[in-house]
């Protein structure tokens, strides 16, 4: 486009802006009059039963009289109790992502043999299809993983000679193609996208066999292929405490909305990729680092609660920041007291900040999760009780780890892929599910149409 040609089209934009503003206002007063389920939430907050799950289940409070009462977070995956999950294979000495796949797909924990036959699995299927990498991530690169991604896991359709088949055999072996080669996807987008828009060399690491998701993750996506057994480990249990959170959650209940139109599982993991990417969802665990970016610049004294609130005060109102009124990595749809995994994260990043030298940083990020929900009080009269999400450690503990930012949000998905997947099949195979479709009121009034010389 010349100058000229973009002036008028930036002009064009600005009227056509006005006539949506002119006619597109919703009233919010709407909302409590039609009883619409905001956010397809329930007056007191909580979400509206919208199916019925064995895969996750998320608890932040109880009810007692109608009333939410808040509790300390639990997550739990297939029944087991995420934190019992954890100091299980964490005890064992081992790897526990692959294991917690195994069991949210199936529904139940590996044996030993079972295990082994379902590493192996993953390992067979992680080679992408012949020239999948050249002609869909080399050629037409992003700046962006997640977008990379979501169209990466899309364009898999057509390298599919069964992409439609909705019987199980076919949506397991799907299912278990798409969560060994996305850890590869992500790793290659993240090499193109640096070689194309940072102009650093491109390096392609192939997943080594015999290696675990987290390892080969941080094999592919250094140059020098090195990594310790202790990132390593650290990486898998972030890789567990990211991969499933109910049928609720905006990503997967997307996933589970295409799912139930019966499209194939590319255009639903793509979209439940496209929902993660989203600043209020998984893309908070980026926007945490950027917006410390602005704490740490604006606030002088990173030891005056004072000076810290009142930072805070000014990303509500809009003032800061990115402008979003957001404070990101605090508050959550279910949790209350505590986010269980944020807990663990925390633990960690404590660790690491000590043998890092990065304690004045870590205080900062303890301080915004202590005083946020004062802030949030005095700001926005929002009582409501509010906590830190796993979304504000995960950052700190990947920044330790060397781990880059436009990685934190893939690393998510790379995670979570499995509870997609799991949420997928469930709604595919339940009987009794139909076609999920709410309704809109709709509130425009009747007009009759005007021919086009008298308007
Ligand atoms: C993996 C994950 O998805 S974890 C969540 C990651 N997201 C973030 O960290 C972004 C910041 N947090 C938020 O935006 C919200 O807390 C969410 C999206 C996580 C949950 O949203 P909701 O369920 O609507 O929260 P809740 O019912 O507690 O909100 C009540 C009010 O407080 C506001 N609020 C809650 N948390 C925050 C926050 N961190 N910053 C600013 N305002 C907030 C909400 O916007 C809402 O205001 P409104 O009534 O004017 O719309
Ligand atoms: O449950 C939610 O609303 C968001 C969340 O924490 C997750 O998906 O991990």
């Amino acid at each position: 486009m010349q100058n000229a040609e973009r002036e008028a089209f930036a002009g064009f934009l600005t009227s056509l802006c006005a006539e949506y503003q002119k006619h597109n206002q919703i009233d919010p007063a709407y909302y409590e009059r039609y009883n619409v389920k905001r956010g397809l939430r329930n007056a007191d907050g909580t979400g509206v039963m919208a199916g019925v799950t064995q895969i996750g289940n998320v608890m932040g409070y109880y009810l007692q009289d109608g009333e939410r009462v808040p509790a300390p977070g639990k997550l739990v995956y297939r029944g087991i109790d995420v934190e019992e999950l954890v100091d299980g294979f964490v005890g064992e000495d081992r790897f526990g992502f692959e294991e917690t796949a195994y069991l949210l797909l199936f529904g139940q924990l590996p044996t030993r043999e079972q295990l082994a036959a379902f590493q192996q699995l993953l390992t067979d299927n992680h080679t992408l299809p012949h020239m999948f990498t050249e002609d869909m991530i080399i050629k037409a690169p992003s700046p962006d993983v997640m977008n990379k991604l979501a169209r990466s896991v899309l364009a898999l359709y057509s390298y599919d000679d069964n992409p439609d088949d909705m019987s199980l055999p076919n949506q397991l072996r799907q299912a278990i193609q798409l969560i060994a080669r996305v850890p590869v996807i992500v790793a290659h987008a993240f090499a193109v996208k640096r070689h194309y828009y940072d102009d650093e060399s491109l390096y392609l690491h192939r997943p080594q066999p015999g290696l675990s998701v987290a390892e080969n993750f941080l094999y592919s996506v250094r140059h020098d292929n090195q990594f310790t057994q202790q990132e390593a480990r650290l990486l898998d249990l972030c890789l567990v405490l990211h991969a499933e959170h109910g049928g609720g959650n905006n990503s997967a209940f997307a996933c589970r909305v295409l799912s139930s139109s019966g499209t194939d599982i590319y255009s639903s993991i793509a979209a439940a990729v496209g929902s993660l990417k989203g600043p209020r969802h998984g893309g908070a665990n980026k926007k945490v680092m950027e917006m410390f970016g602005y704490i740490e610049e604006g606030v002088k004294d990173w030891k005056d609660d004072d000076e810290i609130k009142d930072f805070l005060g000014r990303l509500l109102r809009k003032e800061a920041g990115d402008r979003s009124g957001l404070i990101y990595g605090m508050g959550h749809a279910i949790y209350t007291l505590s986010d269980p995994r944020a807990v663990i994260l925390k633990k960690f990043a404590r660790q690491l900040a000590q043998t890092k030298g990065m304690e004045d940083e870590f205080q900062l990020y303890e301080a915004v999760e202590r005083l946020t929900p004062e802030v949030l009080l005095s700001v926005k009269g929002e009582s409501k009780v509010v906590c830190a999400n796993v979304d504000l450690f995960s950052g700190m503990v990947y920044k330790m780890m060397g781990i880059p930012q436009e990685l934190y949000t893939p690393l998510f998905a790379v995670a979570r892929i499995v509870g997609w997947c799991a949420h997928r099949i469930e709604e595919v195979y339940q009987p009794g599910n139909r076609i999920i479709r709410p309704a809109y009121k709709a509130v425009a009034p009747m007009r009759t149409f005007v021919p086009l010389n008298q308007r």
